[in-house]
């Protein structure tokens, strides 16, 4: 039999028939939707009289129109809440669970799907949701899709889909102290720029993957979408099969055991490109521009060929350093850094410091499962003690579709994926990082290296 590629394996496992030389149909185990958008693709069913094929295979959750307080209450924005009805009504219609507001279930999309055992190895996996990469890490082919593309899913369960090109990126060694699995992939994207997986599917592997955890796993495969890349794989192994049998509300049988580790890309299997790294070079990580792309290792300048009119809007300039440069808030949130880990790598870090005076900090839970769990562990406590908000669970200030807003130029060190201009509210200043960043950043009130809080802690012996 000749070698595959897990790609490979999973893609031709999915396809129904060949739709065109170049497009297939491809089979859709999981279809999440949230209020954002899905209300035309169920108006297109509507119109055409047509209705959800599997509803048993569709989940919908609200997540991006979410306020972070006072989630009991009616919400008071208006067009936040029309897609949150509308959802609710689609949902009714239409026969689909939803994990709505008041239900322990609900939260970001692309969190709640692995934490409630929906996402399990070896799907496919789509969600009109550019993050849907996330899902990824239980070596699902998973990616996010158009509206339009919501409506044939929700109509056929299948989608027509050109086969992208397969990419590996090995990484290999140990990650150094204060080196997170978001650094990881700021660094990859800062490497390869916001176009450099543009047409591929990528597989991430080697020792430094081996090692990380299901969350720390997500947390790299979610932002292949800033890579470019259609969407992100991890092959399954035993970290994986754990991760899926503590959150499987059933048990495993043994056949899906035995075909899931099978989830591998074999030994001679051809990639169309493959890239190595070294783990131990990489350092925390902070981004300084307007696209993901745009980041440098914390202790280093900003690069001589950066573009003008980013920097302009960032108000920084070439050769200088982001490290020291005064910050007004503090995000820890979004599908990229909200999960349990997450929140207890901050929570330690934090200790019982308290934030500068002068930075606002918020820490929005991915979903209610995680704001549960911290509040049973007592990180909400030292959170507030440290003077951080622990909001209720929802995108939030990621891109600021609720009230979760940056004022116009301040800088905000966020957890989230994306820092365009006015994602986090107009003239707002995006400094992508880890949580260990971020955190050490709203301690000392400047973009600061957690590296230096583990010198701290190690002479207070913490
Ligand atoms: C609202 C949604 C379409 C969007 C996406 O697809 O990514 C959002 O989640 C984002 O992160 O910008
Ligand atoms: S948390 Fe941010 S990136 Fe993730 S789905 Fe919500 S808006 Fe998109």
């Amino acid at each position: 039999m000749m070698a595959k590629t897990l790609f490979d394996k999973l893609w031709d496992a999915h396809v129904v028939t060949a739709a065109t030389p170049t497009m297939d149909v491809l089979y859709i185990d999981r279809h999440y939707i949230h209020e954002v958008t899905s209300p035309q693709a169920f108006d297109v069913l509507r119109k055409r009289k047509l209705r959800v094929r599997c509803p048993k295979r569709t989940t919908a959750t609200m997540d991006h129109n979410v306020p972070t307080q006072n989630q009991e209450l009616p919400i008071q924005n208006e067009s936040s809440r029309i897609q949150v009805e509308q959802l609710i009504q689609n949902c009714q219609d239409f026969g689909i669970e939803l994990f709505g507001l008041g239900s322990p279930k609900q939260g970001i999309v692309h969190v709640i799907g692995p934490e409630q055992g929906l996402t399990r190895p070896g799907m496919t996996i789509v969600c009109g949701d550019s993050h849907t990469s996330t899902h990824g890490a239980f070596a699902c082919i998973a990616f996010g899709i158009g509206t339009s593309q919501v409506a044939q899913v929700l109509a056929t369960q299948s989608l027509v889909v050109e086969r992208p090109k397969t990419m590996r990126i090995i990484i290999d060694g140990v990650l150094n102290a204060g080196v997170t699995a978001k650094d990881v992939i700021l660094f990859l994207v800062a490497q390869l720029g916001v176009g450099g997986g543009t047409g591929y599917f990528v597989e991430y592997a080697g020792e430094v993957i081996q090692a990380l955890s299901m969350e720390e796993r997500m947390t790299i495969c979610n932002m292949s979408i800033e890579l470019g890349a259609r969407g992100g794989l991890v092959a399954v192994d035993q970290t994986t099969l754990n991760y899926v049998e503590e959150h499987s509300a059933t048990y495993l049988t043994q056949e899906e055991q035995k075909h899931w580790q099978n989830l591998y890309s074999d030994k001679s299997a051809v990639f169309d490109q493959e890239l190595y790294f070294d783990g131990g070079s990489i350092a925390p990580m902070i981004t300084y521009g307007t696209n993901p792309g745009m980041g440098v290792s914390i202790d280093a300048r900003i690069p001589e060929k950066s573009n003008a009119k980013s920097l302009g809007y960032m108000g920084f300039q070439v050769g200088q350093l982001v490290q020291g440069v005064k910050i007004d808030y503090v995000f820890i949130g979004s599908c990229t850094n909200a999960r349990i880990e997450d929140l207890r790598a901050a929570a330690k870090l934090i200790g019982r410091r308290k934030k500068a005076a002068h930075v606002t900090a918020w820490v929005v839970p991915g979903s209610q499962k995680v704001a549960a769990q911290a509040k049973e562990e007592g990180l909400d406590q030292i959170f507030e003690a440290a003077g951080f908000e622990f909001r209720q669970p929802g995108c939030s200030a990621c891109l600021a579709m609720n009230e979760d807003k940056i004022p116009v130029g301040a800088y905000c060190v966020a957890t989230s994926n994306r820092n365009f201009e006015g994602r986090q509210g107009v003239g707002a200043r995006t400094l992508l990082a880890s949580p260990l960043t971020a955190v050490q950043s709203a301690l000392v009130g400047h973009v600061s290296d957690p590296r230096l809080a583990f010198k701290y802690q190690e002479q207070l012996h913490l």
